[in-house]
């Protein structure tokens, strides 16, 4: 393939993002994706002795096929799903419901250093690919006023370990090694790689004169 016609391939790759996260949104249109969102909502219940990754990638590929599989879903279009989970000590913390449940997660990243994994998927037809992205993140240590502030301040509700790294919780964090779009929701390097190797993967399955 020349160079000028890859070019032309990726001007009509258009994905359909499985999500309802804001922070999924915006990551993908940095890196200029043309997308629609159509969000999963499945049951993210994980398996009893289920490992974490085993979590991640079967969360991150079962919002791709459930989305692939709607009523109507246009077959020529993949689909890009993801999944993180917030990684102490084998657990995986999910979103906090309540104050108690937030002190009690940020209590346990407290001081130390937590794995937050985040898994990347893509679906079209019968072909699916999963990579997932391993950060460790090290917080200071925090009081239980500042937990009990940082939850009044709404920012931990509905992401994974009860923090955000993108917002008041950057000054929690002392170190991350890995990636920090990968924290965030959606680790971009990994995502553009995917849709690259796709674009070409496409681009030569097409009829072309
Ligand atoms: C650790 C961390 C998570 N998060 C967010 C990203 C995700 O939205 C959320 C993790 O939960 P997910 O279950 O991965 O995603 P979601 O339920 O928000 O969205 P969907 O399943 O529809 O794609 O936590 C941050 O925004 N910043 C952070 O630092």
């Amino acid at each position: 393939m020349t160079e000028s016609n890859l070019n032309k391939a990726i001007v009509y790759f258009r994905v359909c993002l499985a999500s309802q996260s804001p922070r999924r949104r915006e990551l993908l249109k940095q890196i200029g994706v043309d997308f629609e969102v159509r969000p999963a909502n499945i049951d993210e219940q994980r398996w009893n002795n289920e490992k974490p990754y085993d979590y991640v990638r079967r969360i991150t590929l079962t919002k791709a096929s459930t989305v692939w599989q709607q009523p109507g879903f246009p077959q020529d279009m993949p689909v890009l799903a993801s999944d993180t989970a917030v990684v102490v000590d084998d657990d995986v913390l999910g979103k906090p419901e309540n104050e108690q449940e937030s002190v009690a997660m940020l209590s346990r990243l407290s001081g130390r250093t937590h794995q937050v994994l985040t898994g990347v998927g893509i679906m079209f037809a019968n072909k699916r690919e999963f990579v997932s992205v391993e950060s460790e993140v090290t917080f200071r240590e925090i009081s239980e006023a500042e937990m009990r502030h940082y939850w009044k301040t709404g920012e931990g509700r509905d992401k994974a370990g009860g923090y955000a790294v993108q917002g008041l919780a950057a000054s929690f964090v002392a170190n991350i090694n890995g990636s920090f779009s990968g924290v965030m929701g959606l680790p971009l390097f990994e995502t553009s790689a995917l849709l690259q190797q796709w674009r070409v993967a496409m681009w030569l399955s097409r009829p072309h004169s």
